[in-house]
């Protein structure tokens, strides 16, 4: 394996806010690497440093091999970045927005119109490319823009929130996309996304609270980290179980939208137990294993849920950002 992205105590200050907060971290060539975090976790302002638009406090990072601070060009050449707010130009077509970018890289002319339809092609916009931006759809912007990221053939792709606010159809197709350009091309992806569903996709994820990095592994492990079954039990109206529930069994209940969420190692010899204690108080019991989803709540006491994610757009628009606590 081939270290791809090195971060070493990567540090950056605004003001009072300590927004990433002394992180280290190793991707590897061809890695799908997911950054998950709630709303002013750090993630963007990492992925600022490491695409080298803004310099950190202190710590150092490689990409490709090359020093983010002593060798900032090579770092850009080096990498293809798809943001959340869309920069394409809407007035030119899809194909004119490449040439522009193409030319910004100072790819020759013939090189850059064969590059072209290959990316076109990677995310099936070939035959759309005489047309205006104006007339694309959100799913076919994005897929233009991951396009355009891939002129330069970048050896890692950062996305922050490439999927914010598509339906599920389109978010399925651009994965589609991503795993290909992986298979095929062995390019590394660097993404952040508040998509459960989405994450799952990654090999490897960190989970990124109050700027450090509360945990790292791949899906499947993180789920396991959190061990057993989960159960969630409603009671009959107007009975308090929580606190039985902990009483008797010595066990953590947390309320949510759905009833008392319980985490147990066995479920399926602990509801028996339960239908027989307290089953004359209960309305159901539902179990399952855990999700990312418990992961998340489980290492930063909020739950992270794909409706977030349009609260996430809301708050984007009214800029609301809440303060990192130390
Ligand atoms: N230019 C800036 N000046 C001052 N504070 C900033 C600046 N950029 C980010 N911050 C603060 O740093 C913290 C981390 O922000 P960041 O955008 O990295 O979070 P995030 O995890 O990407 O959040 P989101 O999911 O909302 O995009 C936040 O508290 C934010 O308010």
């Amino acid at each position: 394996m081939t270290p791809i992205i090195e971060v070493e105590n990567l540090r950056k200050v605004f003001g009072q806010v300590i927004a990433v907060d002394g992180i280290s971290f190793v991707v590897e060539e061809g890695e799908i690497f997911g950054f998950l975090g709630p709303n002013g976790a750090g993630k963007s302002t990492t992925i600022r440093i490491l695409c080298t638009l803004l310099r950190p406090t202190s710590g150092q990072a490689r990409l490709a091999g090359y020093d983010i601070l002593r060798e900032p060009d090579a770092v850009r050449r080096s990498l293809g970045i798809v943001f959340q707010d869309s920069s394409l130009d809407d007035r030119l077509t899809a194909a004119q927005n490449l040439y522009l970018h193409g030319l910004l890289y100072g790819l020759p002319r013939p090189v850059l119109k064969k590059r072209m339809q290959e990316v076109l092609e990677m995310v099936g916009l070939a035959e759309r490319q005489r047309d205006t931006v104006r007339t694309f759809s959100g799913g076919m912007r994005r897929r233009l823009e991951i396009a355009r990221g891939l002129l330069h053939y970048p050896r890692v792709l950062f996305l922050d929130e490439p999927t914010l606010g598509l339906d599920p159809q389109t978010r399925t197709a651009i994965w589609e996309h991503l795993r290909k350009l992986r298979e095929e091309k062995g390019l590394t992806i660097f993404m952040t996304t508040h998509y459960m569903d989405e994450a799952e996709n990654c090999d490897r994820i960190a989970i990124i609270d109050y700027g450090r990095i509360q945990a790292l592994d791949t899906p499947d492990n993180l789920k396991r980290w959190v061990g057993g079954d989960i159960l969630t039990v409603v009671p009959l109206d107007g009975v308090d179980l929580a606190p039985l529930i902990t009483h008797k069994y010595n066990l953590k209940v947390q309320h949510s939208p759905e009833g008392l969420r319980v985490e147990v190692s066995d479920g399926a010899s602990f509801i028996p137990r339960l239908a027989g204690d307290l089953g004359g108080q209960i309305k159901s019991i539902h179990l399952r294993r855990p999700t990312l989803d418990d992961v998340f709540l489980k290492l930063t006491g909020r739950a992270i849920r794909e409706e977030e994610a349009s609260a996430v757009e809301r708050m984007r628009l009214s800029s609301h950002r809440r303060p990192v606590r130390r």
